[in-house]
């Protein structure tokens, strides 16, 4: 079973705005509403790929209870802690360019952080817990650490996709996939990764250092990069035209996560990662069936040696 944990789910409230101008009454062209979070993003794609998951995370409020009602409405299974305080609402501005604005979350306290953990503890040998996305202030950085290293003596494989100061305290626990963007990479091994061939040479040597199964750098319209053990590979995503960028990320993640649990080639499983990816970034909302299988042949992977 996949086990995705969002411990800051968010509404995410799409906003279009065309000559958008700031310090001014702007009226929106266009609005809508999804269920957020980088692991319930993570679940939805998931779902589309008929492969089964289980959310969780903390939810609260109205707008928690928007989030579940989204993923019971697509059937997906979710085993949310409820807290007080009520789920953040991020804002996606789209005008010529994309500008969020996303909230620190909920107030959480330490009863719930202890609930979590037993939960989390609940899972065991042939499971995966897909650890993503940003941690509410009011909880302790080191969280991913703590439960990454819960879940790995249990036997659990550990997938984390969150900004370096979350994910550091975890990287010395052995993953199974962790998938930073090559800005995040940047950060990581102190050099600005700008192309491809940088990816390739930094990315190589952050994953010799770490115990780390597979190492994804995504880049955005230039694909991504994929360490697997001694092999390298790097994808070319389909062309089209971007609508939408937020949860591409996640998609590509949950991609990956299907071709592993469907058993196929690390290469079949990367083109699929990659196609889930541009299914989001070439539709309004997250990635679906009709479209990854659309993308599917035409992600183009090769290896490196
Ligand atoms: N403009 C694009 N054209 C084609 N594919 C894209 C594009 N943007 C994203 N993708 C696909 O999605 C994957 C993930 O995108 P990206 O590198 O932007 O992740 P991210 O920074 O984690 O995204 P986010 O945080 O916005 O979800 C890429 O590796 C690629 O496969
Ligand atoms: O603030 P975080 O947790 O880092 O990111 C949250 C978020 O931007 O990530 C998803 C897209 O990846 C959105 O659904 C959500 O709003």
């Amino acid at each position: 079973m996949i086990v995705t944990v969002t411990l800051n789910p968010s509404v995410d409230y799409i906003v279009r705005v065309e000559d958008f101008s700031t310090g001014h009454l702007n009226r929106t062209n266009q609005t809508a509403f999804y269920a957020g979070g980088k692991g319930i993003n993570v679940s939805q794609v998931l779902k589309e790929l008929d492969v089964v998951s289980t959310a969780t995370g903390f939810t609260g409020g109205f707008s928690g209870r928007f989030i579940e009602e989204t993923l019971s409405a697509k059937q997906i299974k979710a085993d949310f802690i409820q807290v007080e305080d009520h789920s953040r609402i991020n804002i996606k501005l789209k005008t010529d360019e994309e500008t969020e604005i996303n909230a620190a979350g909920p107030d959480i306290t330490s009863e719930k952080v202890s609930a979590l953990i037993d939960l989390i503890s609940q899972y065991g040998k042939g499971d995966t817990l897909v650890l993503a996305g940003s941690i509410p202030s009011s909880v302790e950085r080191d969280l991913y650490g703590k439960l990454a290293e819960t879940a790995h003596q249990n036997d659990v494989q550990v997938v984390i996709d969150s900004e370096k100061a979350l994910l550091e305290p975890a990287l010395t626990t052995p993953l199974t996939l962790i998938k930073p963007n090559h800005k995040e990479l940047s950060g990581y091994v102190g050099h600005e990764i700008e192309t491809v061939e940088d990816a390739v040479k930094h990315g190589r040597d952050f994953y010799d250092q770490h115990q780390i199964k597979y190492l994804m750098v995504s880049m955005a319209q230039h694909g991504a990069v994929l360490f697997a053990g001694e092999e390298t590979y790097i994808a070319t995503p389909p062309e089209g035209n971007l609508l939408n960028s937020v949860g591409a990320g996640d998609s590509s993640v949950a991609g990956f996560l299907a071709g592993l649990e469907k058993g196929l080639p690390i290469k079949d499983t990367f083109a699929l990662s990659m196609a889930c990816g541009a299914a989001t970034a070439f539709s309004e909302g997250l990635a679906i069936k009709k479209d990854i299988d659309h993308y599917l042949p035409l992600v183009q992977i090769r290896g490196l040696k």
